[in-house]
């Protein structure tokens, strides 16, 4: 009987892809395993096998499977129920799930391989490029294509290797590369000979003209502990050279005396550290309360949102659920919005839970993430796992508990590339599919959650007072309009709050700043004739960077250098209006010559290590005003923060979509969160220039649930979510006029099955990044309108334009729950 896999190719492409399989192989093959397929011309692509059957497709010609790579499935089966829900429910392909879901260490690079076919005689009509080509094969016989065009200089090889190939000449072989190597270490031994506590003493003797290999035989008699004869410990190589401050030479010597020997072994990447685990804090009355109140949640709910004001300690909840699921055997993913925040919260969490925890980052190196996907599927896998969003699709055995914290971040949402899921609505299904509970907590919940709470789809349970009873944060808006006017400001800085800021940094308290503008200042514009520099990809003005002296898009990070007369006047008077963080870094610098200052954005945080220094730099005291971005605005658990600025609310207010207000709130609340923590009440002020905005007074007066209510109000009359589902379509173009027919197009095509649903097309606020113009179509639909069918229809219409021939080089994409 025939065998046949379905598999999963990394291309954008629906659905799956049938290969047949030799009887031998399909013995050796499971759901969930990688193979590897040609497709298309001379391509090969790691895939996963979806299914194993004995159907014989109709349509085309079955290719046999290339190879298998694994012997034992790298997927469990719900990860590919998961991958299947997040590509129906995001109407985007399988591939695109499988690629945002394998650290790319497990996908295998096709490179085509030239081999020299050594029994070849030669033909006297070889044309002069086969000649050249043959002649470097003669130097090296197996080589990459890609590398035998550049040394040539053949711009069009393959129809030269193709013809070497039919003269026999050469032979293609596909050698594929792994891209995850192991990683080794070299170390020492002494050899059968010498390996014995009684032959040292002869071997010092032996040694003793020769000092230098002498101090090695000594050192590696200390690191192995071979006296002691325990336990002999291996001694890396790198260790031994740097304890006896010897060369390799030295070493080489009596490698080649038959004394020591060398050998490799592959240690993890994964850092195993030795930490005294200590007991959890106890919860409080408050907390106690509503930990109890969410076990009785659990008992027939599966979701339960935890909405505790800031500081009110849910973290520690967290804490003694993660303790209570662990002690039942199961497993724990602990999700957060940002990477930022991971530094403090592993630290709290490492202290009790020790090496059962396991982190999962994009800051993480390819090969560690490798490593911690191959310990989740071993026998031995972590416990508990803290990532941020990409960590859904990690391997669970066992999984009995999902906490998301800060649920209402949106950050939790991939815009780019597809899928476009959200993590938090994503990982509901997943815990549902592995029978887990779902803890989601906040200060600030979504609108979503919170109406799924009051509509009892999730379980509600509130914490209303801050550990310890320290009052909420004291929030004083301060009206820039009018201190602007009369010239009372210094740069950003309102008087009032540079008071507050001198009498904190004089009782040795700390400030934070939140502006929510990286860069220097937003717009450049020449005074005389107001040009401003625009990106030429995109359709937005560039932000500058000071100290880079440069101006770069924020878009697609293209940079340019700043000019020093006006390209379109000539005039030199280039200034700039608005500004961001580092601008308000250079203010605080002038003002406060003497304090240090730390700043944290997306230009200053570009790996691992920097943010975890800006963080300890804060936490133990070194630099006394943290500058920020919404990064500094959630989560951080700061104990001598009594001030924070928050510098100017407006651009927030007006930013034109209808989440702007939501978000404003929340990000004010939280920010106003990291203040007073510990010891007293902390002050916040809030820079403005709408001060009786419903928003500012909502923020002040600390009045969340009015803003919910105002809101869902707003939502329910113009069709927006919680009670409408929307769907964006994207389509882009390099071409304006095209684009904008085809937009037309698709929108009346839209219409002929969704009718007054379909709002547009817009362009939206930035209608051109990275040379790519771009509409966007609006969908509106009722939440008891079938999804599948929505989707499928959705499908249809997509096909169908991609199909007519006027609408080459279109791209289209859905995106389902926009944020
Ligand atoms: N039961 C407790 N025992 C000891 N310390 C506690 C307890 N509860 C809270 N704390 C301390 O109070 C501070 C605030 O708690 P935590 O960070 O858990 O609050 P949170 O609700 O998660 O805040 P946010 O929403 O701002 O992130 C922390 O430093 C925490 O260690
Ligand atoms: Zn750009």
């Amino acid at each position: 009987m025939k065998f046949f896999v379905d598999v999963i190719l990394p291309l954008p492409i629906p659905g799956v892809f049938t290969y047949s399989l030799d009887e031998a192989d399909s013995n050796n093959i499971q759901v969930g395993c990688r193979v590897i397929v040609p497709f298309g011309k001379k391509k090969y692509y790691t895939a996963i096998v979806f299914s194993i059957h004995h159907v014989m497709p109709q349509e085309y010609e079955v290719k046999p499977v290339f190879t298998i790579l694994d012997k034992y499935p790298i997927l469990l089966p719900s990860q590919l129920q998961f991958w299947e829900w997040i590509s129906d429910y995001y109407i985007s392909a399988l591939g695109d799930v499988f690629k945002a879901a394998l650290p790319s260490g497990l996908k295998l690079e096709s490179e085509t391989m030239v081999e020299l076919n050594m029994d070849y005689i030669g033909s006297p009509d070889l044309s002069e490029k086969e000649l050249r080509v043959l002649h470097l094969l003669s130097d090296d016989p197996i080589q990459c294509i890609t590398k035998i065009a550049k040394d040539s200089g053949i711009d069009n090889i393959l129809p030269i290797a193709n013809s070497l190939l039919e003269r026999g000449a050469i032979l293609l072989r596909e050698e594929l590369k792994e891209q995850y190597r192991p990683r080794m270490e070299s170390r020492i031994r002494f050899t059968k000979e010498y390996n014995h506590p009684d032959k040292v003493e002869n071997l010092f003797e032996l040694l003793s003209n020769a000092p230098k290999q002498l101090d090695i035989v000594i050192k590696y008699v200390e690191l192995s502990s071979l006296l002691n004869q325990k336990e002999i410990k291996e001694v890396s190589k790198h260790r031994l050279l740097e304890g006896a401050r010897a060369s390799s030479s030295s070493l080489n010597g009596l490698i080649q005396k038959g004394i020591l020997e060398e050998y490799d072994i592959e240690i993890g990447r994964l850092r195993v550290e030795n930490i005294q685990e200590q007991d959890l804090h106890p919860l409080d009355k408050s907390q106690q309360k509503a930990y109890q109140e969410i076990e009785e949640v659990f008992d027939t709910k599966q979701v339960c949102l935890l909405y505790g004001v800031t500081s009110s300690g849910k973290t520690e909840i967290y804490i003694h659920f993660i303790e209570e699921y662990l002690n039942s055997g199961k497993q724990i993913l602990y999700l957060l919005p940002e990477i930022a925040l991971t530094t403090q919260i592993t630290e709290r969490l490492k202290r009790v839970f020790g090496d059962k925890l396991g982190i999962y980052h994009s800051k993480f190196s390819d090969a560690e993430r490798v490593e911690i996907w191959r310990k989740q599927l071993s026998s031995n896998p972590y416990q508990i796992i803290l990532g941020v969003r990409s960590s859904i699709f990690l391997p669970f055995q066992n999984l009995g508990l999902v906490i998301v914290d800060e649920e209402h971040e949106t950050t939790y949402k991939q815009q780019d590339p597809a899928p476009r899921y959200h993590a938090r609505d994503a990982v509901i299904v997943l815990a549902h599919m592995c029978g887990a509970k779902v803890l989601l907590g906040t200060a600030t919940p979504s609108i979503e959650s919170w109406y799924n709470a009051q509509y009892g789809k999730f379980g509600l349970v509130e914490l209303k007072e801050r550990y310890k009873d320290i009052q909420l944060p004291e929030v004083i808006p301060i009206d820039i309009q009018e201190l602007k006017r009369k010239k009372r400001m210094s740069g950003q800085f309102s008087p009032p709050l540079l008071a507050m800021m001198r009498e904190a940094l004089d009782k040795n308290e700390q400030i934070i700043l939140f502006q929510n503008r990286r860069g220097f200042a937003p717009v450049v514009e020449c005074k005389t004739c107001g040009w401003v520099p625009k990106c030429t990809n995109c359709d937005v003005s560039l932000t500058y960077h000071k100290k880079l002296n440069q101006l770069t898009c924020h878009y697609c990070g293209y940079t340019y250098q700043l000019p020093d007369v006006c390209p379109a006047c000539e005039a030199k008077d280039l200034t700039h209006r608005g500004f961001g963080t580092e601008k308000v870094e250079d203010e605080i610098k002038l003002i406060f010559p003497n304090i240090s200052v730390g700043r944290m954005d997306l230009d200053t945080t570009r790996t691992k290590t920097r943010y975890e220094k800006i963080i300890s730099d804060f936490q133990e005291g070194r630099t006394k005003i943290l500058i920020g971005t919404q990064m500094v605005s959630k989560g951080l658990d700061f104990d001598h923060v009594s001030v924070v600025g928050i510098l100017n609310a407006d651009t927030m207010l007006n930013y034109p979509d209808f989440r702007a207000y939501e978000r404003a709130y929340q990000l004010m609340a939280q920010v106003s969160g990291r203040a007073g923590r510990k010891n007293k009440r902390g002050r916040v002020i809030l820079q403005t220039r709408s001060m009786d905005h419903p928003i500012i007074l909502q923020v002040i007066n600390n009045r969340y649930e009015d803003m919910v209510q105002n809101q869902l109000e707003e939502r329910q009359v113009f069709h927006y979510p919680p009670y409408y589902r929307l769907i964006y379509v994207y389509l882009k173009h390099r071409d304006e006029k095209k684009l904008d027919f085809m937009a037309r197009t698709m929108a009346s095509q839209l219409r002929t099955v969704f009718g007054s649903r379909v709002l547009g097309p817009d362009k939206p606020p930035v209608g051109r990044i990275q040379t790519f113009y771009i509409k966007k179509i609006v969908l509106k639909i009722e939440r008891d309108v079938s999804t599948q069918q929505t989707k499928k229809a959705l499908l249809n219409i997509k096909e169908r334009m991609l199909a007519d021939k006027r609408f080459k080089s279109l791209i289209v994409y859905y995106d389902v729950d926009p944020m």
